[in-house]
């Protein structure tokens, strides 16, 4: 039982209505894009650190550069990972966002030996080719898209070709039919009945379970027939053996995390590139230094011959307008942790097994970190080293951070290359935008394409 001196030092703040909590009000406003908003106003009115009650749990809402560090600088000891019910049942529990401890370290370790950038740039012209193919199919010819569709179909293809080796045709337009009706549900309410959203979920997770099992088991046919542990994600976490040649990695760890991967790699880096394609469309400069970064790189290649590595090293400019975007519009805004010991912050107690509500992007539009805020400037990247540490932190911090930050880094640059080499473009509309978790434009951002040719 607590004290009552303890109770005295528990964060401000009331746990709202009955059962629901705050939890409907922040929805609410995050399909209405004010969740900002809503947060600034609870930091306004409780300070950094305040109580509250999200999807029944009892909650501590967390902000500020401090807080940042709690979320990302532990080792897991006295925090843990705490995911909705909905995403564990549909990813399963062997994906790393459930897995703590050894098991999170051996898992990880696993993911990142194919992830880490010295493997990664052997995929460079892969993903080249695939970006290439995409523009050829979707864009060329065309004089409107959609942005958002067209980058989160493209970022699958990615995927499926570079870590699972599913190429173009009919398996991997199933693996897709699939894989979306199983994201559908991915933030919905757990109840598991006939026709709900999440009832649709679980079974197209189930289909999805089984078309991996199946893939596994061809890909482990191929490697006792001599094929290589790169050619693959699934056949590197495959070939991971321990001291008497067992295999590191179970079957369910690799399906499971096949998934979380599918889902972490789809999201987040088409809402990155789409939301360069609407800042570009309004930022003329901004576009013109992108655009002479790239044409530099353009003409050292002859006609058809593929990006490098080393082509990427060279669109620095390129990555400072990416990262500008990742600040003003992460994709991922925040998370929940869970305490495993009561834990003192702020002068406050936070008392074990209560969920932690980290939106840590919220230090991007801080005025007392970045000036203007507001403003679209990828200048503020020249010097790195000014920005305090755990203020920008689009892709997480410490032993979580997200493992998938160089992919999308590469998928990020190379999309931007052809794009603006190949065309300009202008928004057909102004479009409001909504987090459904992720910031969506309303209509999917549709822009009107003219092709390059067309214009010299
Ligand atoms: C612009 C693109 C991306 C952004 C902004 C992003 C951001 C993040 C963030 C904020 C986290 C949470 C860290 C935490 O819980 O502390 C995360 C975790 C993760 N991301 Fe990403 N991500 C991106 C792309 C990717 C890609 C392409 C992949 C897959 C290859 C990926 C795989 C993962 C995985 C597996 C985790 C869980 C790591 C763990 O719990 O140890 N992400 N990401």
């Amino acid at each position: 039982k607590r004290s009552r001196k303890q109770e005295k030092r528990l964060p401000p703040g009331s746990p709202g209505i009955p059962l629901v909590g705050q939890s409907l009000s922040l929805l609410w406003a995050m399909r209405a894009n004010s969740a900002e908003r809503w947060l600034e106003n609870r930091v306004k009115k409780y300070g950094p650190i305040s109580k509250l009650s999200l999807f029944g749990k009892p909650t501590v809402f967390l902000y500020g550069q401090a807080a940042n560090k709690l979320v990302f600088s532990g080792d897991g000891s006295f925090m843990t990972n705490q995911q909705t019910q909905s995403i564990r049942m549909i990813l399963g529990d062997r994906c790393l966002l459930e897995l703590t401890g050894q098991d999170h370290k051996r898992v990880r370790s696993a993911l990142v030996s194919f992830l880490k950038p010295e493997s990664l740039k052997m995929y460079v012209g892969k993903i080249d080719e695939e970006v290439r193919n995409h523009l050829e199919m979707q864009w060329e010819g065309k004089q409107q898209v959609k942005v958002l569709p067209l980058m989160k179909r493209l970022t699958f293809d990615i995927v499926c070709s570079l870590l699972f080796g599913v190429e173009r045709g009919a398996r991997r337009d199933q693996y897709l039919q699939h894989f979306q009706k199983m994201i559908a549900g991915m933030w919905s309410i757990p109840v598991n009945l006939p026709f709900t959203r999440f009832n649709n979920s679980l079974k197209a997770s189930a289909k999805v379970q089984k078309m991996l099992k199946q893939l596994l088991h061809e890909k482990r046919l191929e490697l006792q027939k001599g094929a290589s542990s790169h050619q693959d994600l699934i056949s590197c976490l495959l070939s991971i053996r321990g001291e008497n040649d067992e295999e590191l990695i179970s079957d369910d760890e690799i399906i499971h995390n096949v998934m979380l991967i599918m889902v972490a790699g789809y999201d987040t880096s088409s809402v990155l590139i789409t939301f360069i394609v609407r800042l570009l469309a309004n930022n003329s400069t901004v576009y013109e230094a992108v655009l002479k970064e790239q044409d530099e790189i353009a003409k050292s290649k002859s006609s058809g011959q593929l990006l490098t590595w080393e082509d990427l090293a060279k669109m620095k400019y390129t990555w400072k307008m990416a990262m500008e975007t990742l600040r003003m519009y992460p994709p991922i805004f925040g998370g929940f942790r869970k305490t495993i010991k009561d834990i003192e912050f702020g002068g406050y107690i936070i008392p074990k097994g209560w969920q932690i509500f980290w939106a840590t992007a919220m230090t991007h539009m801080d005025n007392s970190i970045f000036n203007e805020p507001e403003k679209f400037d990828p200048a503020r990247f020249e010097n790195q080293a000014a920005i305090p540490p755990y203020c920008f932190v689009p892709f997480g911090g410490g032993y979580r951070i997200c493992p998938g930050y160089e992919l999308a880094k590469i998928e990020t640059l190379i999309t931007i290359h052809h794009l603006v080499t190949l065309f300009k473009w202008k928004l057909c509309c102004t479009e409001k935008f909504r987090r459904d978790p992720m910031p969506v434009p309303d209509k999917g951002l549709p822009i009107q394409l003219t092709p390059k040719q067309l214009l010299s």
